[in-house]
Order: C-alpha cells, then sequence, then structure tokens
C-alpha cells in the first residue's frame, strides 16, 4: 500500500484528501499519479469504483498554477450527469489550493456558461459537444492547457465522438500531458490512442477479472413476458436500499418505471430525451434517497458514483461485455459490497457467454423466485421493522394496552397479527410492456448500434442516444 504522503503531493493537496477521507491510494493511484507527475502520457485501466477519478485529478490539480489565471487543464467526459460529478470530485481536491473548476454541457443556459467562463477557471470539464461549441463562440481558449484528460475514452468513441475529440485536441497545444482513463479498453482504442497521444504508458491494474470481486453476480433465465413479475418479486425479496434497474431503450425506461409505481414502488427513469433540468433532478433524488429505484439505459452505466446502490437489475441484457462491466459497476464502489441480476431470455444465452468470456467471470445461476417467495421476503423485512423497533425504542407509553391485549389473546396470534399489519403483500397489479425483440445472435461486438433511437444531439451517424 501506498500513502498519499510518498508520492511527494504539496500540503495543499494532502489536506484536501484527508478531509475526503481518503487514508491510502488506490491500486491505480499509486501507479498513474507518479507518472502523471513527472507529465508522461498514460493510459489507466483498472476496475469500477476503484478511484479513477482522483488517480487523474490529482496530479491535474496539483500542477494548476493558480496564479495564471488561464485554463490550464481539460477533462472531457461522455455524459453531462459524469461531467458534473468529476467537477465536483476535482473542486474538493483543488478546495485547499483554491483551483476553480467549471463544468460545461449540453442543456445548461448557453449565457450563463458564458459569464462563469469568464470568472478564468483553471480546468474545464465537459462533454464534447458543448466543448466545441464554446471554442467556436471563442469564449473557451484552450491554448495554455497543459493537460488533457479523456474520462470513459472508449465510450466516447462508441458514441461516435471521435470528430469531436480531434477537433477539440486541435486547439490545445501539441506539447501538453493526455490521460486517458476507463474500466475497459477495447483494442480499437489503443489503437487510436496512439494518434492522439505522446509514447503513452499502458498502466493497467492486474485483476484476473474484469469486474470487482465485491460484487455478487447472477443469471436468471426468464421469459420476456415473465420479466415484470420476477424484477418486483425480486424486490421484495432482496429489499435493495437503492437499485438501478437497466433498459435497452428509452421507452422501455419509460415504461418500467411507470410500471414500478403502479406497483407501488418509488422509481423514476433517466435518458437521453429528458430535459437536462429533469435528468438532473432524477438523479439528485434518487442520490437522496427520495426515489429508491433509478430505472436507466446506458446513459447512467458510466462512471456514476452513486452511494448506496446496492443492486443492479439488468432488466435486458447488455448489448456487449463492456457495458455490462460499467453498469454493474454502479454497485460494489470503494470496497463496499453489491449485487448484480441479469435477466437472460432463452434465445439471448449465447450473449451471457460472450459477456462472462470477456469478463472472465462466470456468473451464478439463480432460480426465479415464486409468489411465496416474495411474500416471505416481504414477511422478513416486516420482522426486522418490528425487532428494529422493540429494541430501539421506547414503549412505555405503549404498555398498558399490550398487557390488556395479552389477557384476552395469546401473544403468538397476537405478534403474528402485528407481522402481518407490516408486511407489503407483493403487487400483481397488471401492467403493459412493450415487448423487446431478442438481441441478434452475433459473435463479434458491433460498436454504436445500440438500438435506443437516433441522437437528438448534434445527429452524427455514429452517436448513440441514450
Ligand atoms: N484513495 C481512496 N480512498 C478511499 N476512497 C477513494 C479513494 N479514491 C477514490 N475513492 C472514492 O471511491 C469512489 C469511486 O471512485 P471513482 O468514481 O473515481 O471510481 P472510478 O474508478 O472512476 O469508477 P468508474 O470506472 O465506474 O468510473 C468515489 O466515491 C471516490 O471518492
Ligand atoms: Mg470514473
Amino acid at each position: 500500500m501506498t500513502t498519499f504522503q510518498e508520492l511527494g503531493l504539496s500540503n495543499e493537496l494532502m489536506k484536501a484528501i484527508s478531509r475526503m477521507g481518503f487514508e491510502e491510494t488506490t491500486p491505480i493511484q499509486a501507479k498513474t499519479i507518479p507518472l502523471s507527475l513527472q507529465n508522461k502520457d498514460v493510459i489507466g485501466q483498472a476496475q469500477t469504483g476503484t478511484g479513477k477519478t482522483a488517480a487523474f485529478g490529482i496530479p491535474l490539480i496539483e500542477k494548476v498554477d493558480v496564479k495564471n489565471e488561464a485554463v490550464q487543464g481539460l477533462v472531457v467526459a461522455p455524459t453531462r450527469e459524469l461531467a458534473i460529478q468529476v467537477s465536483e470530485e476535482l473542486y474538493k481536491i483543488g478546495a485547499v489550493k483554491r483551483v476553480r473548476v467549471l463544468p460545461i454541457y449540453g442543456g445548461q443556459d448557453i449565457e450563463r456558461q458564458i459569464r462563469a467562463l469568464k470568472k478564468h477557471p483553471h480546468i474545464i470539464v465537459g462533454t464534447p459537444g458543448r466543448i466545441i461549441d464554446h471554442i467556436n463562440r471563442k469564449t473557451l481558449r484552450l491554448e495554455q492547457v497543459h493537460t488533457v484528460v479523456l474520462d470513459e475514452a472508449d465510450e466516447m468513441l462508441n458514441m461516435g465522438f471521435i470528430d469531436d475529440i480531434e477537433a477539440i485536441l486541435s486547439n490545445v497545444p501539441k506539447q501538453r500531458q493526455t490521460l486517458l482513463f476507463s474500466a475497459t479498453m477495447p483494442e480499437p482504442i489503443r489503437r487510436i490512442a496512439e494518434r492522439f497521444m505522446n509514447n503513452p504508458h499502458l498502466v493497467k491494474v492486474k485483476a484476473k477479472e474484469m469486474t470487482v470481486p465485491n460484487i455478487q453476480q447472477y443469471y436468471l433465465e426468464v421469459q420476456e413476458k415473465k420479466k415484470f413479475d420476477i424484477l418486483t418479486r425480486l424486490l421484495d425479496i432482496q429489499a435493495p436500499e437503492l437499485a438501478i434497474v437497466f433498459g435497452r431503450t428509452k421507452r422501455r425506461v419509460d415504461e418500467l418505471a411507470e410500471a414500478l409505481n403502479l406497483r407501488g414502488y418509488a422509481a423514476e427513469g433517466i435518458h437521453g430525451d429528458l430535459s437536462q433540468a429533469k435528468r438532473l433532478s432524477v438523479l439528485r433524488k434518487f442520490k437522496e434517497g427520495a426515489i429508491e429505484i433509478l430505472v436507466a439505459t446506458d446513459v447512467a452505466a458510466r462512471g456514476l458514483d452513486i452511494s448506496g446502490v446496492t443492486h443492479v437489475y439488468n432488466f435486458d441484457i447488455p448489448q456487449d461485455p463492456e457495458s455490462y462491466v460499467h453498469r454493474i459497476g454502479r454497485t460494489g464502489r470503494a470496497g463496499k459490497t453489491g449485487v448484480a441480476m441479469t435477466f437472460v431470455t432463452p434465445r439471448e444465452i449465447g450473449q451471457l457467454h460472450n459477456i462472462e468470456r470477456t469478463t472472465k467471470r462466470k456468473m451464478e445461476r439463480m432460480k426465479p423466485p415464486t409468489l411465496d417467495e416474495a411474500l416471505e421476503g416481504q414477511q422478513r423485512i416486516a420482522v426486522e421493522k418490528l425487532v428494529n423497533v422493540v429494541e430501539n425504542e421506547n414503549l412505555s407509553f405503549y404498555k398498558r394496552a399490550a398487557e390488556e391485549l395479552l389477557e384476552e389473546h395469546d401473544s403468538v396470534s397476537l405478534v403474528a397479527a402485528c407481522i402481518k399489519m407490516l408486511t407489503k403483500e407483493p403487487d400483481t397489479t397488471p401492467v403493459q410492456l412493450t415487448e423487446e425483440p431478442p438481441l441478434p445472435v452475433k459473435r463479434e461486438k458491433k460498436r454504436g448500434s445500440r438500438a435506443d433511437g437516433p441522437s437528438r444531439e448534434r445527429g452524427k451517424k455514429r452517436r448513440v442516444a441514450r
């Protein structure tokens, strides 16, 4: 284990890092921070939730000259939510040093961003489209940028952002450092990376499997028509603290969120067709626990770090192994445990094996639970609630009534009645979901072909809207 002290960081950074509660470096941080501090180009690959943001954020912030008012660092991320989250983490790392960090992304009032850009941020974190917008309007100047980070670089290429990235990089000095981070680095990205980078060091945190060991992975073979009933039974049995349910298309996400609400769950959907304000408010409510289930397309699969996500459900099997790795990586972060459940229709078993081959990890088969098992699950939750009240609350006010009741009824019947009243019986309200055709059988990964409708943003041909 390496401590941050051993990396020779400034006192300002040390103070900020200890305020963030980080004690030791994670492996990717220990391996890449020294290289980045020496201005080397780095391709960093490590499992989800293992601190890649700070791995590029710490050296980036360390190298900022706060007296210089020019933009010195540029971080590019594939989604708006991720740009915001990364900028928040960089802000924390740079809080003591007083580094100014600004997120810029589509869907936010451009005039407001222009005003914020005039306040001389040192670091910009943005999505490709909006960064280009500002470059073209000359409201963002990048001549003094010394470090460029591409977070989730492979996803940006999947989404067809390659031309945008090239355009952005052509506005940044050639003598710069380029850092590329992701949990997955399929071969094509490494080749393309060579074009953007100068003799990059490939740092891969050695792991037997592509996914973290603290996520339990299961699959359930389920007929398309039965998926929804099985999902709600699982929710009743597993009682996740916070859960993310991934669906394949925007329509699917809308329908699932509505159906879950019909059955009494606090769920909301997030996908690329919602307004930015709506996307942010849904995510905020989820983080605060006001909704317990986030239903999402792959737009929420990458990078998002939400503590308390205990379960990920792949209602539809992901289109490619990389997507699987990132989706399930929304749980089991920073050493916590998590559970991932993937539904597979009989015709999609080939895709399941394809995922297992790539991740080098077998998912455990789980039998779909019955309605009785769901009821047992709910009963168990009721019992836990009851025990919790017995052990932790002051019941003196209720004891007299209890004693009177016990004179007329036996204690077992009374407790059974309490449990019955507290148990939420599984809801079987009928719901309507449009059937999704199974994924086509394919061995080769096809890029940029997620069946999630055409993109509305800047409509390039390979771009995927989610
Ligand atoms: N050294 C550390 N000690 C403790 N916690 C850390 C450390 N570094 C990062 N973390 C925390 O771990 C969590 C995951 O970090 P981060 O989001 O950077 O992961 P990631 O590797 O980028 O994952 P993904 O591949 O999903 O994007 C965050 O909450 C972060 O604050
Ligand atoms: Mg990340």
